[in-house]
């Protein structure tokens, strides 16, 4: 077994596969599957995955590995599998699915340096670029405006050559301890020769004598309330002495957290934890839907489920959307399973999640509390994987590997022979489908556990208030209510549903939207060409003056922004004190925790934000819901735009009157008709799902059908829908009868810095052979996308459709 296969770090097609390496002498015993190397690779040197060890090669003329990064593997043999297996279902890279189970800081860091090989001129801009140096950094490149095109041409001419410097990063926290030089009695002896001036050396040198372990020298500067030079002192007659140790960057301060104990679960979450417990004993893998209204005690289900698997003496991964990661959400687990609980997400700092990385990767704990990347959490002894609200579109990840957490659970699931639960007051359609046929277990709660009521929700047409006169964002009836719950002292959250808020078009007197007549979805605004667009089949119509349905002349596209939200609602509530909670005011590292814990402390009445604030947030103070725009969502250009609603809008009633005191939800709208405005209104899933369900079976979409998005970009509009329909028609040759292909379609982000986007969507029941067609057809493109910086994406199973 001398020949190591590697997966080399150079994404690009072409070179998606491994390389043979011979594994020199000093490397042959330490040297496993899982590790990272530095391989030479034409004339660079740089990092890859070693994925297996054989005995013989077809190749000859092997180079030989030069370094070896890990003394002990960081992909276990299982997720090398499972990179594999991702990399093939998402179509993307194995590089790059390696690289997306590994925390940032382990992918190895090239610093690239060009060289100026000639003394000939350049071209103009490389000359401007080197100005007289023969050695600049890459960087600098990327960020100087030269393009990527001159200097391939250059290299390729032989004029300036690429070096890559590989370094592992700095990753390692080091601090410094303190601990006895000699065995106690020597140390006893010394005490007693002491002078009785040195009263801190004489207090420092009996602590070590009771206590002989080593200690942080910080800690004991602190507690004895001393200095540097007393203890050098101690130092140099040899009493005591230091030692560097690695230690963790804790982001939590684990003491911090009050211990839980299990409760005493409801008729209904003992009915619904009963086959998970079972499963997690006898090893048997099934997916669990869990279905259960807001405030039903699902997670207290996760965490005597995950108790049962610890005392197996396995592991849990538990999955949360990012944004609900929040301080309260990592109290329960920490509160309950305190130091064994790792917690991975973007707030940390790369070198604090490196650290929470290797205390799993040590089996130093056993459960994981992530966003999406948690789920491949280097355990080997899985007894389950929950995945939390898992309707959430942040399990999906928008670039590549496009793959979806929840795929991704269930194949470690399948390995594992565990559980998998998926929690949710609103299932994903395609989930409560599978439930459905009998592929997931269903079980329900329908009760709150403290059998309070959901709160009340009323819905207000605001074209009723538009024909009363009132032409503001909020109604009379949620001014009103506002004013009557901040003068009792209960406080409110109001949500602006902003996102694609401005790209519609709609009539303020009647509610009508103006849709696609092929697609039954919402035509997008075109400001440039004044034009109304179909995003998925390219219909287009110019923007109407009049609305089509009532003739009035007020159809047109608005937008607003949460600032302005904020001023109108001081103006109208001069006594109200608002926190605004949008992407503008949660930048900064701990914002969001900040903003919430002032809200939690009543600092402010009105909690005004968008999205964000719909999740997980439990405060007892909060009576009113409001909901400033219902429609802005339902209007998207996407076909899930009726059941993000229904989803946003259950989720953010749910925040209503958690406790003693009664809430009430108002919701504002112009179509109160919606169903998925309604029937959120009533709490009922089950009506929505049926409705909903024969939606997407009339226009066929999931989950009736499977879709691949092809997204093509590049600078030449022409050469963008030139590729996009070179590909459909290569589509069309080879899919099944019943499949379609819609498009070429411009994407309904139609440019970004500068490249024109085109797209093309395939739905289909059954194309065992899809994958493999569109790699084939992608791979042709493979010089453009080399040489011409043509960019073509496949998303299997798309969730965002912009
Ligand atoms: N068996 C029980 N007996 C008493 N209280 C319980 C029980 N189970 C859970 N609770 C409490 O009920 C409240 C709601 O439970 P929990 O937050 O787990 O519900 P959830 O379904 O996860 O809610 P959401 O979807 O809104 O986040 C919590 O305060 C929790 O401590
Ligand atoms: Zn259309
Ligand atoms: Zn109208």
């Amino acid at each position: 077994m001398t020949i190591a296969k590697v997966i080399v770090d150079v994404p690009a097609s072409s070179i998606n596969q491994t390389f043979d390496y011979i594994i020199p002498e000093r490397f042959q015993d330490i040297l496993q599957p899982g590790m990272r190397v530095i391989v030479p690779f034409g004339p660079r040197k740089i990092m890859g995955y070693v994925v297996a060890r054989v005995s013989e090669s077809s190749f000859n003329r092997l180079k030989e590995i030069i370094d070896i990064l890990d003394l002990t593997p960081i992909l276990t043999p299982e997720l090398l599998d499972l990179g594999k297996w991702l990399a093939e279902k998402t179509l993307s890279l194995y590089i790059t699915a390696f690289q997306a189970m590994l925390p940032q800081v382990l992918k190895a860091n090239y610093k690239k340096e060009l060289e100026r090989l000639t003394d000939a001129p350049l071209s103009e801009k490389l000359e401007i670029f080197f100005a007289g140096r023969d050695f600049a950094s890459y960087e600098e490149l990327e960020n100087g405006g030269v393009s990527f095109y001159h200097v391939q041409k250059a290299i390729q001419a032989g004029d300036i050559a690429v070096h890559y410097l590989v370094k592992s990063r700095v990753t390692k926290k080091y601090t410094t301890f303190l601990k006895p030089a000699r065995d106690g009695h020597l140390l006893e002896e010394a005490l007693q020769d002491m002078s009785n001036k040195a009263k801190k050396q004489q207090e420092i040198l009996a602590f070590f004598i009771e206590h002989p372990e080593e200690i942080e020298l910080n800690s004991v500067i602190k507690q004895f309330e001393t200095t540097r030079s007393v203890i050098n002192a101690l130092l140099n007659k040899g009493f005591l002495t230091l030692l560097k140790k690695e230690v963790y960057r804790n982001p939590y301060d684990d003491d911090q957290f009050e211990q839980t104990n299990p409760l005493e679960l409801t008729e209904q979450q003992q009915a619904a934890i009963e086959p998970v417990k079972q499963h997690i004993k006898d090893n048997v893998h099934d997916v669990f839907l869990l279905h259960g209204v807001t405030g039903s005690g699902k997670t207290e289900i996760y965490l005597q489920a995950i108790q049962d698997v610890i005392d197996k003496g396995e592991e849990a991964i538990v999955l949360v959307p990012e944004i609900s990661l929040t301080p309260q959400m990592v109290r329960r687990f920490k509160g309950r399973f305190g130091s064994n609980v790792a917690v991975m997400h973007s707030a940390l700092s790369h070198g604090e999640r490196y650290d929470e990385w290797r205390r799993i990767h040590r089996k130093e704990v056993q459960v994981v509390v992530g966003a999406r990347s948690a789920v491949f959490a280097p355990f080997e002894n899985l007894g389950i994987i929950i995945i939390d609200e898992e309707h959430e579109n942040s399990y999906k990840q928008e670039d590549s590997p496009r793959y979806h957490a929840r795929d991704v659970a269930i194949q470690r699931g399948e390995y594992h022979r565990c559980p998998v639960i998926l929690g949710s007051a609103t299932p994903a359609l395609e989930s409560y489908a599978r439930a459905q046929k009998g592929v997931y277990k269903l079980s329900t709660l329908t009760k709150r556990t403290n059998e309070k009521a959901m709160p009340e929700v009323n819905i207000v047409d605001m074209r009723d208030e538009l024909h009363a006169g009132n032409r503001s964002m909020f109604s009379r009836s949620l001014k009103d209510n506002i004013a009557k719950r901040i003068s009792r002292g209960e406080q409110v959250v109001l949500l602006l549903n902003r996102r694609g808020y401005s790209t519609f078009v709609m009539c303020r007197e009647c509610g009508h939207v103006q849709e696609c007549p092929h697609c039954d979805i919402a035509l997008t605004f075109h400001k440039h060409s004044n034009q109304l667009k179909c995003h998925y089949c390219a219909y287009e119509e110019p923007m109407p003056m009049d609305c089509p349905s009532c003739s009035s002349d007020l159809i047109r596209f608005f937008g607003t922004g949460t600032q302005r939200i904020e001023e109108a609602l001081t103006q109208l509530i001069p006594e109200a004190r608002v926190l605004r909670m949008d992407v503008d005011t949660t930048r900064r590292k701990g914002a969001h925790e900040k903003l919430l814990n002032q809200f939690a402390e009543k600092q402010a009445d009105i909690l005004l934000g968008t999205q964000m604030i719909a999740k997980g947030l439990d405060f007892e103070n909060v009576t009113l819901v409001g909901v400033l725009t219902a429609d802005s969502m339902l209007n998207l250009p996407d076909f899930r735009s009726s059941e993000k609603t229904f989803q946003l809008l259950t989720q953010v009633s749910g925040r209503a009157g958690r406790h003693d005191l009664p809430g009430e939800v108002i919701v504002q709208t112009y179509t109160p008709e919606h169903y998925s405005i309604e029937l959120a209104g009533h709490y009922n899933f089950l009506q929505f799902y049926q409705q909903e369900m024969q939606v997407r079976k009339q226009f066929q979409y999931p989950p009736y059908v499977y879709l691949a998005l092809i997204t093509v970009s590049h600078q030449n509009h022409v050469k963008a829908v030139q590729s996009t329909q070179k590909i459909v028609k290569s589509l069309w040759k080879h899919v099944q009868q019943d499949t379609v292909i819609l498009g070429p379609t411009p994407s309904p982000i139609s440019r970004i810095k500068d490249r024109y986007r085109y797209q093309c969507m395939v739905k289909y029941k059954q194309e065992p052979g899809l994958r493999t067609l569109l790699s084939k057809i992608i791979r042709q493109f493979d010089d453009d996308v080399r040489k011409d910086d043509l960019q073509i994406s496949v998303d299997m199973q798309p969730y965002q459709l912009m």
